[in-house]
């Protein structure tokens, strides 16, 4: 199996699984009402989360389990095992009833994939309601999305007509390139990680790493960080992500399950806002439309122009 075991249903937050030293992550339990929606920022940049309430900075929003691990492709080289592995773990996603939320979750690697998409009625319906399957704590609170968006985004995604193996293999790395977290291995990831065939499970080099990929945790968007010397003057209000995160359990959150990602708000978050935070210096690959770099001369450093 390419993913980790979903969770069956969602856990109460035991804080006794804390560790009693003051922690500034994930310090409180997330409350029971729902905390983010799925909404559609434009067709460049696709879907995003969004606060489905008011968020108090360092709020424990939502703790999810991964929907696809594959290896990791440390340095975005087409080596046959990684390729293998991720485009296995996508196919193998597609199974148990899991079709329609993956596919509606990134139509674009589905239409890439040759899968046209669902109607908006069909769509709305799994949008509202499967895009939180994976949470063991936080609460999802369904989707924005108009069928004006959807149907706008959709129409632009032509589904290639039966693709070749050799394109969607293309199709996923660059997939698991834009959405993947770097994740420690865990105990159990020998279990999780392909190898798919004995020739292949013999040439795979061991990684460290895996990469995963979360249904709410990968369409959290990018913000670019302003610089610390004040040279990005916002419109008002304050600049920059609002949300950081955790992959696996950690000194002072060994609740989280391995290869599970915790997210928390790294300021007030006003309803209706969109959680972001920072890719890092890794390789974009996309003409970054943040708010920091859309209020700011910040796209002069932001380093994607
Ligand atoms: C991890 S996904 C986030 C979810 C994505 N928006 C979607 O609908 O699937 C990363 C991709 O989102 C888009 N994206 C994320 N942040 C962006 C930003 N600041 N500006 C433009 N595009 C962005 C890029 O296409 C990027 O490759």
């Amino acid at each position: 199996m390419a993913t980790s075991e979903p969770p069956t249903s969602a856990e109460a937050f035991d804080a006794s699984k804390m560790s009693k030293a003051p922690s500034k992550f994930l310090r409180n339990a997330p409350q029971d009402t729902p905390a983010v929606r799925v909404g559609f920022v434009n067709a460049a940049v696709g879907y995003g989360l969004f606060a489905a309430r008011d968020l108090r900075k360092d709020e424990f929003i939502f703790h999810e389990a991964p929907l696809l691990t594959a290896l990791f492709n440390e340095k975005f080289s087409s080596d046959k095992n990684l390729v293998q592995s991720q485009h296995a773990a996508y196919r193998n996603a597609l199974v148990d009833g899991n079709r329609d939320v993956v596919t509606l979750a990134f139509p674009r690697l589905a239409a890439r994939n040759g899968f046209a998409p669902l109607p908006f009625d069909d769509a709305h319906t799994v949008l509202e309601t499967a895009l939180g399957k994976n949470l063991v704590h936080g609460q999802f609170g369904g989707s924005t999305v108009t069928r004006e968006q959807y149907e706008a985004y959709t129409s632009k995604l032509d589904a290639t007509a039966a693709p070749s193996e050799d394109d969607c293999r293309r199709a996923c790395l660059d997939f698991f390139k834009h959405y993947a977290f770097e994740v420690n291995k865990g105990p159990t990831a020998a279990a999780a990680v392909l190898p798919i065939t004995a020739a292949a499970a013999a040439a795979v080099v061991p990684a460290t790493r895996d990469a995963c990929i979360y249904l709410l945790g990968s369409l959290i968007n990018h913000c670019c960080t302003p610089p610390s010397h004040g040279f990005a003057f916002g419109r008002g209000g304050e600049m920059g992500p609002n949300c950081e995160w955790r992959i696996g359990p950690s000194g002072l959150a060994q609740f989280i399950r391995p290869k599970h990602i915790c997210v928390q708000a790294k300021r007030d978050i006003k309803k209706g806002e969109q959680l972001t935070w920072d890719y890092g210096k890794r390789f974009k690959g996309f003409v970054c439309e943040c708010s920091t770099c859309r209020d700011s001369f910040m796209g002069y450093y932001c380093g994607v122009l």
